[in-house]
């Protein structure tokens, strides 16, 4: 099986693709490279996903072996065990991504060079289409395929009706199908000031129920009504995890007892073991805070046809299921 003359880090991406734990032990040991790309671009971590051997994924994983490395066709590890129904090797890749992600991502993100996530963003200009918000770097800010999302989003935050919240006007898709649920109260917290402009121009500060708040929600938290809120959803723009996270902190102090939170589930939108990651992430952490977390599958293969991305730069979504979140307190 193995040949004289190849590098052991060949060698090592070999006995994964053939199952052979002992001569992957061996190698790892004498310090071969655990994360060299063979050939044809897969890694040893990728041929061990691929054929589900637990054992030999384990050795890999301990020695260091890239959980979020990617193929020529954009796959990682993950995929190939999610895509082969491999489920020990996936649910060992899958925990690597969550401990990878709680400690390195964090630690990687802190170190942007601004003030916060998306103060370039904030800064610049946007551009209004029928169809899109793009930004100064012609990336899609807020597209109108996603409208069927939004309205499945209002639709659960406005299912008891009352005072609902909304982070990030956008399009205003979201808060056009709010509207269509009379609530009592709808506040709409926007940071763009053309966004906002816009928003005024179209009629939104004139319209009884709603409440605009002009300003970055880390800025204008404090001017919301404290566990006043029955609904509440969430979706910036050109923020990290960490933003979210902070955002869920305060969920407690704003939603009511019966209330409902959603987001926009979005992060890692064009890999699909990545997204299941971070699906899970942010579902463990909402946990921590008091709340179960409901993943509702919508379809959008069909909404998302190659004419849509005409002019975009980032397919910011690639995946053929959404899941939207729906978060409660728990009992
Ligand atoms: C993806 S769009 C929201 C789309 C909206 N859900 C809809 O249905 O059209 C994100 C919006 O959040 C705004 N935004 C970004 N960062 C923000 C922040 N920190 N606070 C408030 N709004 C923010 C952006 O300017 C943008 O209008």
């Amino acid at each position: 099986m193995f040949f004289l003359g190849m590098e052991e880090a060949d060698q090592l991406c070999l006995a994964a693709k053939s199952n052979d734990f002992k001569k992957v032990q061996t190698l790892i040991t004498s310090g071969t490279d655990v994360s060299h790309f063979d050939g044809d671009g897969l890694t040893p971590l990728m041929h061990a996903a691929k054929t589900g051997n637990a054992e030999i994924i384990s050795a890999l994983l301990e020695a260091g072996a890239p959980w979020n490395a990617l193929s020529p066709s954009n796959l990682s590890a993950g995929d190939f065990a999610m895509e082969a129904g491999h489920q020990e090797a996936f649910d060992l890749l899958l925990k690597t991504g969550i401990q990878s992600e709680l400690i390195l991502g964090t630690i990687a993100r802190k170190e942007t060079k601004n003030e916060y996530s998306n103060q370039e963003y904030l800064q610049d200009r946007v551009t209004f289409s029928e169809d899109k918000i793009m930004d100064n770097e012609s990336k899609g800010v807020m597209m109108a395929w996603e409208k069927p999302l939004m309205e499945a989003h209002a639709k659960a935050i406005c299912t008891n009706g009352g005072s609902i919240l909304n982070v990030g006007f956008g399009m205003g898709l979201v808060d056009t199908a709010i509207q269509q649920y009379h609530p009592t109260k709808h506040t709409i917290i926007e940071a763009h000031p053309d966004v906002y402009k816009r928003m005024i121009e179209s009629g939104w500060g004139e319209k009884e129920n709603v409440r605009i708040v002009f300003g970055r929600w880390q800025d204008v938290v404090g001017e919301l009504d404290e566990c006043g809120y029955n609904g509440i959803f969430f979706d910036t723009y050109g923020e990290y995890y960490e933003d979210l996270w902070e955002f869920h902190q305060n969920l407690p102090k704003l939603l009511k007892a019966d209330g409902v939170y959603s987001y926009f589930n979005g992060f890692c939108g064009s890999n699909a073991f990545f997204h299941v990651v971070y699906c899970n992430l942010v579902t463990l952490e909402i946990e921590s805070l008091g709340f179960s977390t409901q993943l509702i599958p919508l379809p959008v293969k069909d909404c998302l046809g190659d004419e849509v991305w005409e002019g975009v730069k980032q397919k910011y979504w690639q995946l053929d299921t959404y899941y939207l979140p729906v978060c409660l307190f728990s009992e």
